[in-house]
């Protein structure tokens, strides 16, 4: 948690950026309205990340104004103690000074009373402030069941009065339908309410310092030609989580985790590491890339899909006794295109397992010639560690020193940790929130590209959901069912034995 520095120069630092951003145009009162405000998600991830923008001076008393709504009879003092317990360890003068931002509506998602009052509220507080032009940012913390009915009330009695310049913006959170049918069918009711420009589908992957640091490193680097069939043997992208679904069963039963991390989380970070170079940053340039890398994606054959259980994830009471709903899935993907054939992605994500992780593991093909036996210390990998401790590194063979002719395996390395000491890494809400206020939605997800996405899975997903696939059985805290391993080294993988990785110190 930072702090210490004073408002004014946290608005000095924000207002410098607002320069060099060029954001004029995107000035005015700002209303930023949390759907879902007594619920999980808005305590733990939106509250924080908003009190993290005003912290740093992105959003400033006197510009914005924040209003909880949900059904809970809940009063101003009340949600504000509900997340400054999400807060501990702020500054109190920042805190209550954030905390005052905020307010509190209370009504239901379907009826036009509650929505009337919202609007109210929010149009009083834009009267007061003089401005000119009026930003009304919706974030719906909410279960995608009420989208369509809250977009419809967003639309009939909350849209930014055209009397005043300015924008409506909603944010939509995953899950996006539970697969292609369902997700159209979202899409066009949202679709017949919002233009696409207005709809922020948020998938907070796409926030994480390295996952948006894959652009810059494949397409800002000239030493990534090798990025192809020529040189990459097979391509892993890995989730991990060293807890299981605990108090989620019954929402995680319903999804399972494919539709839970693969086909969002996963895909996304595929994209960035499969497509071609767009013809610019623009959002549509590299969205436009990222749909034609899904499309080329071949079907899934199910012999190369894993799926696992983890012994106990039925002990749930609100999960069902005879669920064979995956809580592990490793899924290869091959790409049918002139950069990709043959070269296998294997997309694996798994809960209750004995490690946190998430990365991406390029491993590259065997040094051909190999005058030094290099195959004896494994080949080259370069891999994206997108959390935690953010690190990027290349395990090259070198000669070990000493007066012998002998190699080794060591690594280039950067440690995020190391190089860059003394930056804090933002949350990837507070960046996707910032994008959305600036009206910038390279990061988001589009519909077309979302529609891409599930003709992959949904083929898969019937199978599962209609029993012609099991889960296999795993220990909670092991690698996840060993099938999945085998499937691996099947599809190319060649596990690398006796590298160690001596931590760099600073002395
Ligand atoms: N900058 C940094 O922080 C750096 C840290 N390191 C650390 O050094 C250690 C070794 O690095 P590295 O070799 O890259 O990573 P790991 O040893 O974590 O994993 C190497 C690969 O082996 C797989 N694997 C692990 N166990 C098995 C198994 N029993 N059967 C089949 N496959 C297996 C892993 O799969 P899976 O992904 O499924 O586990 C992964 O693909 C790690 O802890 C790493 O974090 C190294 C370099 C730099
Ligand atoms: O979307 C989700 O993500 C979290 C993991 O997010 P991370 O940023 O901590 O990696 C996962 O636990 C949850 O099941 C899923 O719905």
């Amino acid at each position: 948690m930072s702090g210490g520095s004073s408002p004014s120069s946290r608005r000095n630092s924000s207002n410098s950026l607002s320069r060099d951003l060029d954001l004029s145009s995107e000035q005015g009162c700002l209303s930023i309205i949390v759907l879902g405000a007594s619920g999980d998600l808005a305590k733990k991830k939106t509250f924080p990340a908003l009190y993290h923008l005003f912290d740093q001076g992105f959003i400033q008393s006197g510009e914005v104004h924040i209003f909880g709504y949900a059904r809970s009879n809940l009063s101003d003092d009340g949600l504000r103690e509900r997340i400054s317990g999400y807060l501990k360890g702020a500054p109190e003068e920042e805190l209550s000074e954030f905390l005052q931002l905020i307010k509190y509506v209370s009504g239901s998602y379907d009826s036009g009373e509650g929505f009337e009052k919202l609007n109210k509220t929010i149009s009083e507080y834009e009267a007061s402030s003089k401005s000119e032009s009026y930003r009304r940012l919706f974030y719906l913390a909410l279960p995608p069941s009420v989208y369509p009915s809250v977009c419809k009330m967003i639309r009939t009695y909350c849209m930014n009065p055209s009397s005043h310049p300015g924008w409506t913006r909603v944010i939509v959170e995953k899950p996006f339908g539970k697969d292609l049918d369902s997700a159209e069918e979202l899409s066009s009711q949202l679709g017949e309410l919002f233009e696409e420009h207005q709809l922020y589908r948020i998938d907070h992957y796409l926030g994480k310092e390295l996952v948006q640091n894959l652009l810059v490193l494949r397409f800002a680097n000239r030493f990534l030609p090798l990025w192809n069939r020529d040189n990459i043997d097979n391509i892993q992208i890995v989730f991990r989580e060293d807890f299981g679904t605990e108090g989620r069963g019954g929402y995680f039963d319903q999804y399972g985790i494919i539709r839970d991390i693969i086909q969002n989380h996963l895909l996304q970070v595929f994209c960035l590491v499969a497509m071609e170079k767009p013809v610019s940053l623009k959002p549509e340039h590299i969205r436009d890339e990222k749909v034609k890398v899904l499309q080329s994606v071949n079907p899934i054959k199910p012999e190369e899909v894993v799926l696992g259980q983890y012994d106990g994830y039925k002990d749930d009471p609100t999960v069902p006794d005879e669920s064979n709903t995956p809580t592990f899935a490793s899924v290869v993907l091959r790409v049918h295109n002139e950069r990709w054939e043959g070269v296998p992605f294997i997309l694996k994500a798994g809960k209750a397992l004995n490690s946190r992780k998430a990365e991406v593991r390029v491993q590259f093909k065997d040094v051909p010639g190999d005058i030094f036996r290099c195959k004896k210390q494994g080949r080259n990998e370069f891999v994206i560690r997108l959390q935690p401790s953010e690190a990027m590194y290349m395990k090259v063979t070198v000669k070990k020193p000493g007066l012998e002719m002998a190699t080794e395996q060591s690594e280039l390395d950067l440690s995020y940790g190391m190089r860059y000491q003394n930056v804090k890494i933002p949350e990837a809400y507070e960046r996707l929130i910032l994008d959305t206020i600036r009206g910038d939605q390279q990061h988001f997800v589009r519909r077309d590209e979302l529609k891409a996405a599930w003709q992959i899975f949904t083929p898969l997903l019937h199978d599962i959901d209609d029993g012609k696939l099991k889960a296999v059985p795993y220990q909670p805290g092991s690698r996840g069912p060993k099938e999945a391993d085998e499937l691996s080294a099947r599809v190319g993988y060649v596990q690398t034995h006796g590298y160690v990785w001596i931590p760099p110190t600073l002395a």
